[in-house]
């Protein structure tokens, strides 16, 4: 289980000390507060599991406190503390959703033993809300299959998901899948291909820009031998190879002219002819085509034939740019943190929030493989198991670039954030020597050591 975080509300100092010094010594992190607004403060700007409060606070009564923390922090757990053996209190505090309640004065192996059955009650909401929350959008079966989970929960990727459920359904309907690069194009053809009754023939993926313009014809038609210098013996092409299955044309729009039109044409016939044989191949094959390019423009320029785009194109699935499903990124996140860090055998014990909130801020210009990748670089760059915004360099590096007016860009509105950004970057060009990262920062060395801590900056 990851880390717990305690906050400790109470006035009395000799009690917030000792507490204190109890949860630091039984391995927690505990922070503390003497007032409800100094609490609040706290809660803004740290993850927290767990709120020790007292019942009788100056600036507001501890069950207000109780009831505003559950409003608005619903995942933290509250155990109340009160001098005075109130029973009605006890009972409002329950009714408003404290997990335990202890008279003052307690024995200090009360409170640990209290902890450690909150801590349990977390860690099974955890693992409940873990399954609950619908990670892929396909089945295991299929999981299997395509090699990969469809992850999100966004419109736009339920959407797609739907389609490609639908399309599967059609024996020999030509799809045109549309994206930008590593939206999941190739992750969604396949889904097709196994959720259709083609799943035990081959699914066969080819790049159309990575063939050479010489050897189109003889590598998706085959040849005869002897047809061709080089043609040393009979070769099936990738058509006759797919027979029975799904052929994937990836980059469908780099093909040559010429060799759009015998495509068309075998979309249309349904048969084939090896270079070199006069014999006629009747092929049964799924075309799935992608391509990240404004197909229509291609068409308006003559670099793509508009009568095989409309072949192609009987059922379009367009996948929208991660950028615009933001809320597929929390997801991703947490997928590619599990099953990365496991392929890896690192295991991650904690993560900076400030990189969720940066991924929400970046563009993703590469979608889903630029975050795998991301993600991946930095479990490899990370030690002692703590992800910190450090190892995501790609993430920060666009905001900063140039300057602090470069963070406050067009697209990063979050405060606290840019002052992180800022820091870091004070830090980078002091070659990390504090002193001078203040002065940098116009703030006191003090300062600047309180936000270090803050925003857990790896020095
Ligand atoms: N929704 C998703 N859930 C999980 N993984 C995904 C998702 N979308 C994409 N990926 C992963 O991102 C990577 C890129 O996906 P894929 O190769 O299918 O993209 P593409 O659109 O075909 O890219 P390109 O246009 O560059 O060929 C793969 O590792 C794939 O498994």
């Amino acid at each position: 289980m990851k880390d717990i975080r305690i906050l400790v509300l109470d006035d009395e100092k000799v009690f917030r000390k000792e507490i204190k010094e109890f949860l630091d010594g039984e391995g927690f992190t505990a922070l503390t507060a003497e007032r409800p607004s100094e609490a609040f403060e706290i809660l803004q700007e740290n993850q927290i599991d767990i709120m020790i409060l007292d019942l009788r606070l100056p600036e507001m009564d501890g069950l207000q406190v109780l009831e505003k923390v559950k409003n608005e922090y619903p995942d933290i757990e509250v155990i109340m503390i009160t001098g005075h053996g109130d029973m009605d209190a006890v009972i409002n505090a329950m009714r408003l959703g404290a997990v335990e309640f202890f008279p003052k004065p307690f024995r200090l192996l009360d409170m640990r033993a209290a902890i450690q059955r909150t801590k349990r009650y977390i860690s099974l909401h955890e693992q409940l809300k873990e399954i609950s929350q619908t990670y892929s959008l396909v089945s295991k079966d299929l999981i299997e299959s395509i090699g990969s989970e469809i992850i999100g929960n966004s419109f736009g990727i339920r959407q797609v998901v739907d389609l490609m459920g639908k399309v599967a359904k059609t024996d020999n309907t030509s799809v045109l899948i549309t994206g930008e690069s590593g939206t999941g194009k190739e992750l969604v053809a396949r889904g097709i291909h196994y959720l259709s009754s083609r799943k035990k023939s081959y699914f066969y993926a080819v790049n159309c820009s990575a063939i050479p313009d010489s050897l189109f014809e003889s590598e998706f038609f085959g040849h005869k031998k002897g047809a061709f210098t080089g043609a040393n013996e009979d070769k099936a092409g990738w058509f006759e190879v797919a027979h029975g299955g799904t052929l994937f044309l990836d980059e469908v729009v780099e093909m040559q002219p010429a060799m759009q039109s015998k495509l068309l044409r075998v979309l249309e016939e349904r048969k084939i002819r090896r270079i070199g044989s006069s014999v006629d191949i009747p092929i049964d094959v799924r075309i799935i085509a992608a391509t990240n390019q404004d197909v229509n423009k291609l068409i308006e320029e003559g670099k793509f034939r508009s009568d095989l785009y409309y072949r192609l194109n009987s059922f379009q699935i367009h996948i929208p740019p991660l950028r615009e499903r933001k809320e597929d990124i929390p997801l991703l996140l947490d997928y590619y943190l599990k099953h990365i860090s496991k392929k890896l055998g690192k295991k991650i014990t904690s993560v900076d929030p400030m990189i969720e909130k940066a991924m929400l801020n970046y563009s993703f210009p590469g979608n889903v493989r630029e975050m795998r990748n991301m993600i991946e670089r930095a479990i490899i760059l990370s030690d002692s198991g703590r992800l910190t915004m450090k190892n995501f360099v790609g993430l920060i590096a666009p905001q900063v670039e140039s300057n602090a007016s470069g963070v406050i860009g067009e697209d990063i509105f979050d405060l606290e954030l840019i002052e992180k950004i800022v820091i870091m970057k004070a830090l980078e060009k002091t070659g990390y020597k504090k002193s001078e990262a203040a002065q940098l920062l116009n703030i006191t060395r003090q300062a600047l050591d309180r936000r270090i801590e803050k925003y857990d900056i790896n020095l």
